[in-house]
């Protein structure tokens, strides 16, 4: 099978050497010319240290498109919509594999949604616990897919060290994917301010809490966030120091603007942007998510952490799970 990866970061390099890993063919879109060369010519993966790239990459779209049986979307949310729009023709692709996590700020979509605007072939979704720096070292991980032609591509993906179990649950994929990254913004605030074990556990456990209750206003399901995509995904990334999006949360909690770490990293944290739809959708819908709100506040209304901790503790007291 023919596979076309939209993105030459750091998960898009190491799902193609899966792909290849898997006797797949593949053939990466990379939006610089120098990052082609590195793959093609120097063998080099500047995203991934010591990782050589098993595949050849082109900076153009259209033609990865047109080598593609499926087409894996691996970009950061916010630039999905306007890639899309360079792809005149669809006729070879058979179906669209997401790898990026988030909402898009713009129109408050999920990913599916996103695609749906520009085509109609069969559209799933992978997440899961997988950074890909692990995963590029072919350590062992699990992950979940949901949407159509799963059966096939469970088989295509699976190997080894890279475990895939399906899902019916494309709106709770999506969804507990896009709200871990929120959560590990806090879960690093957390790590800046002291790397206490117990306010990190009772973080993430209300993290989880608020997930579920804003994915099921959006017709999730409640189990799904109690596996790999949900609660794996938010083990992982809260804790991980792989993690860009724990990582900013611990950068700002030790004082640096937002400004200041988004200059020092090419590297994308999803839950900065995410964190905007998410806020402005439970407005809308009438849903408290006292974690998500806390984290718009440090990131874009200048508020101390240590006093974003202070109120999430003096919320008003009440049972554990009245959802
Ligand atoms: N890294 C991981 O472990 C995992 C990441 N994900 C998700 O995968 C998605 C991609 O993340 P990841 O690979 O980590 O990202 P990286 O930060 O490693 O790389 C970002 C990639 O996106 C490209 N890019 C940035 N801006 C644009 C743009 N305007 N148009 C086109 N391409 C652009 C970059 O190109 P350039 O180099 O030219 O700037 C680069 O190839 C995210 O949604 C992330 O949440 C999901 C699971 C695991
Ligand atoms: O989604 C991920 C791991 O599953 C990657 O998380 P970060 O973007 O925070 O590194």
């Amino acid at each position: 099978m023919k596979f076309g990866v939209i993105g030459a970061g750091s998960w898009g390099c190491a799902f193609a050497n899966l792909l290849v890993d898997n006797g797949q063919d593949v053939l990466v879109w990379a939006r610089r010319k120098e990052v082609v060369f590195e793959i093609n010519v120097l063998k080099k993966i500047s995203y991934l240290n010591g990782i050589r790239p098993k595949f050849n990459a082109s900076d153009n779209i259209q033609e990865v498109v047109d080598f593609s049986d499926y087409l894996v979307i691996a970009i950061p949310v916010q630039f999905i919509r306007e890639n899309l729009s360079k792809i005149k023709y669809w006729d070879n692709v058979k179906g669209i594999v997401n790898l990026s996590k988030g909402l898009e700020i713009k129109t408050l979509k999920r990913v599916s949604e996103i695609i749906r605007d520009f085509v109609s072939i069969p559209y799933t979704v992978l997440s899961g616990p997988s950074h890909a720096e692990e995963v590029a070292e072919n350590i062992p991980t699990a992950v979940t897919i949901a949407g159509e032609n799963v059966e096939e591509l469970q088989i295509l993906f699976s190997n080894d060290y890279f475990r895939v179990y399906t899902s019916d649950d494309v709106v709770g994929i999506e969804i507990s994917g896009a709200l871990k990254n929120v959560m590990a913004i806090a879960a690093g605030v957390l790590d800046g301010l002291g790397g206490w074990d117990n306010s990190k556990a009772a973080l993430m456990t209300r993290a989880l809490y608020e997930m579920i209750k804003f994915g099921k206003i959006f017709g999730a399901q409640e189990k799904t966030f109690f596996g790999l995509s949900g609660v794996g995904d938010l083990m992982v990334t809260c804790n991980s120091r792989h993690s860009r999006n724990r990582l900013l949360g611990e950068l700002i909690a030790k004082g640096q603007t937002l400004e200041e770490v988004m200059k020092n990293t090419k590297m994308v944290a999803e839950g900065m942007y995410t964190v905007k739809a998410v806020v402005e959708l439970s407005l809308k819908r009438g849903i408290d998510m006292p974690i998500s709100s806390e984290v718009f506040k440090i990131l874009y209304a200048n508020k101390n952490p240590r006093l974003s901790m202070l109120d999430l503790m003096r919320r008003p007291l009440k049972e554990e799970w009245y959802i």
